[in-house]
């Protein structure tokens, strides 16, 4: 074989082809480099940047270049870059306001194309006049008024969960199953509008879901995947491409069924037929307590106005999925392929989020027995003996299970990072320019852990979330829904949803959980997991208290 200076020609010719595309690029994006070098962050090598940093997860990566660049109470910024490329992390809350407070940086990181085989063009990847026409379009439809419709189907889903609780009763369970499942099935009944009775895929989709997360999360720390025509050849690529197709199936399926339905003259979807129970829904008292009351209780955001916050006018109360089709009936503004993309990230982002943020919850709520028995005590107040489901005005009353599942998000947000593309130089506080080109990371993971913000940041402690202790903190210092005009459009539908789901489950059971938070082995692809799953153990309420076993772990 022919060698050049002891290496085979074609290794030597990779070698030089690399040196001079760095060089190439170093000078065509000089004005970044040169900006980016101001930067603090670890180490950077020639050529290799900071790749030799290359962790498991992003949230791992992160934590490590904050470490080395040791700028967590200082500047707020931490940088690491490879070849022309630069992302940097940013963790001063006033920093992150620029960001997501800006109705200029909406544009989502590049790295997020790996979802389009998924998604499309759906809202939580498109950008420009796309996003925002359908932003118009879809926040409308969580807004708090559609959701009081959904108070009914909430409950009758956390009745059904509890059924299916019953038959593993003392024994350790992955609760984290159990929600997946369930969240699945609300979302169909809810958003969706079709009966999920006849869907019952929804553990599969759940289980799709996780490994296409999986997929792709291993992708983008794996630069030689990043090739479309490479990675639809290697096994994994394979792998995604039968996920899909249980994740498209299901979604195609809902879609059919609707259509259907409407053809058949069903216009209302199942959140407007099944509301026949009184005390399920929002009765007049909730109605006048809404504007006021709701939008501290439904929006972690007191301060942090959003478009879920406008009002949206009586006829407007259509949950999403007739809000799409009655759109793409009438005219030009959606085409079906459009819908579809909306729904799988409607149904992606919508179940997989509230999933593992329920089984966090239950996780610390196992542990925290002392805290676990006070939410009790507050549903006790609210509900008395009585087993009835809980109306929309009970949700406002649970202040303390709205602390706790507020500091749940805090320590495990379930998006531990959001990033997007700097289509400008943005000069941060600190008078450092983070240049035009850059991925921007915000770590809500680690901004929500920042002892100048929280006295005790790795404690679980429900009380940061009285009113009083909210007041001395910047306001972007809690962002798990991120914020700004790019926020979360479900963040009241889950709110709302976890109220009702996990009130029905510690009415009815006692959690007992033996992992302590600090020793959950967290997994951040895409959505912050535990690799080790959700294991805990429940006790039916009144017979485990009865027999005394209620207070230790
Ligand atoms: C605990 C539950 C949830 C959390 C923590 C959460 C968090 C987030 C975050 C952090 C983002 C911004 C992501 C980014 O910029 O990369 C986001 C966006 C989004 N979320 Fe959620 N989410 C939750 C539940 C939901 C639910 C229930 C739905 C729908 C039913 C939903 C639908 C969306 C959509 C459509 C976007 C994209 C919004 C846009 O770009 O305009 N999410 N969510």
């Amino acid at each position: 074989m022919a060698v050049i200076m002891g290496l085979p020609v074609w290794a030597a010719l990779v070698g030089l082809a690399t040196l001079l595309s760095y060089v190439w690029f170093r000078i065509a994006f000089r004005e970044r480099m040169a900006l980016s070098a101001k930067l603090p962050g670890p180490t950077a090598y020639p050529l290799i940047g900071n790749l030799y940093m290359i962790k498991e997860s992003t949230v791992e990566l992160f934590k490590y270049a904050v470490n080395a660049a040791g700028t967590f109470n200082e500047i707020g910024l931490a940088k690491i870059e490879w070849m022309h490329r630069v992302a940097v992390a940013v963790f001063n809350p006033a920093d992150v306001e620029i960001i997501l407070g800006s109705s200029v940086h909406l544009e989502k990181a590049k790295e997020y194309r790996f979802f389009k085989p998924w998604l499309g063009e759906g809202l939580l990847i498109s950008s420009g006049d796309t996003w925002r026409t359908h932003r118009k379009l879809i926040a409308p439809t969580f807004h708090l008024n559609v959701l009081k419709q959904f108070v009914y189907l909430f409950n009758r889903n956390s009745r059904a969960l509890c059924r299916k609780l019953d038959a593993v009763v003392g024994q350790v369970v992955d609760i984290h199953d159990y929600m997946s499942e369930t969240t699945v099935e609300i979302l169909l009944e809810t958003a969706m509008g079709v009966d999920r009775s006849t869907q019952n895929r929804g553990y599969d989709y759940a289980m799709a879901v996780m490994k296409m997360c999986e997929i792709l999360h291993v992708r983008m720390f794996r630069p030689w995947l990043w090739p479309d025509w490479l990675f639809n050849m290697v096994p994994m690529g394979r792998e995604q491409k039968s996920l899909l197709h249980t994740i498209h199936s299901l979604t195609r399926e809902v879609l059919k069924k609707r259509k259907a339905e409407r053809k058949q003259g069903v216009r209302e979807g199942l959140y407007k037929r099944v509301v026949t129970d009184k005390d399920d829904v929002a009765d007049g008292d909730a109605e006048e307590s809404t504007s006021e009351t709701s939008v501290s209780s439904y929006g972690y955001t007191t301060g942090l106005r959003d478009d879920l916050d406008d009002d949206v006018g009586e006829k407007k109360r259509i949950a999403f999925l007739d809000q799409m089709l009655d759109v793409a009936e009438n005219g030009a503004v959606l085409s079906d392929r459009e819908v579809e993309e909306q729904v799988n990230t409607i149904m992606f982002e919508g179940h997989d989020t509230t999933a593992a943020g329920s089984s966090f919850f239950l996780s610390l709520m196992g542990v925290h027995q002392d805290i676990q028995e006070r939410c009790v005590d507050e549903l006790r107040t609210i509900f008395g003996d009585s087993q009835r489901p809980a109306t929309f005005q009970d949700t406002l009353e649970m202040k303390y299970l709205e602390r706790c599942i507020n500091e749940t998000l805090r320590l495990f947000p379930p998006v531990p990072v959001i990033a997007r593309h700097a289509t400008e130089n943005i000069q941060m506080k600190s008078g450092h320019v983070i240049p035009e080109g850059t991925t921007i990371v915000i770590p809500q993971y680690l901004i929500h852990r920042d002892p100048t913000q929280y006295p005790n940041p790795e404690v679980f402690d429900p009380d940061n979330f009285l009113p009083e202790r909210c007041s001395e903190r910047h306001f972007y210092s809690f962002v798990p829904f991120s914020a700004g005009p790019r926020s979360c459009v479900g963040r009241k539908y889950a709110m709302l949803k976890l109220k009702i789901l996990l009130s029905t489950v510690l009415r009815k059971f006692h959690v007992r959980a033996d992992v302590l938070e600090k020793d959950f082995q967290l997994t951040g692809d895409i959505i912050l997991k535990r690799k080790e799953g959700f294991p805990v153990r429940l006790y039916p309420r009144s017979t485990h208290q009865a027999a005394g076993q209620s207070g230790d772990r």
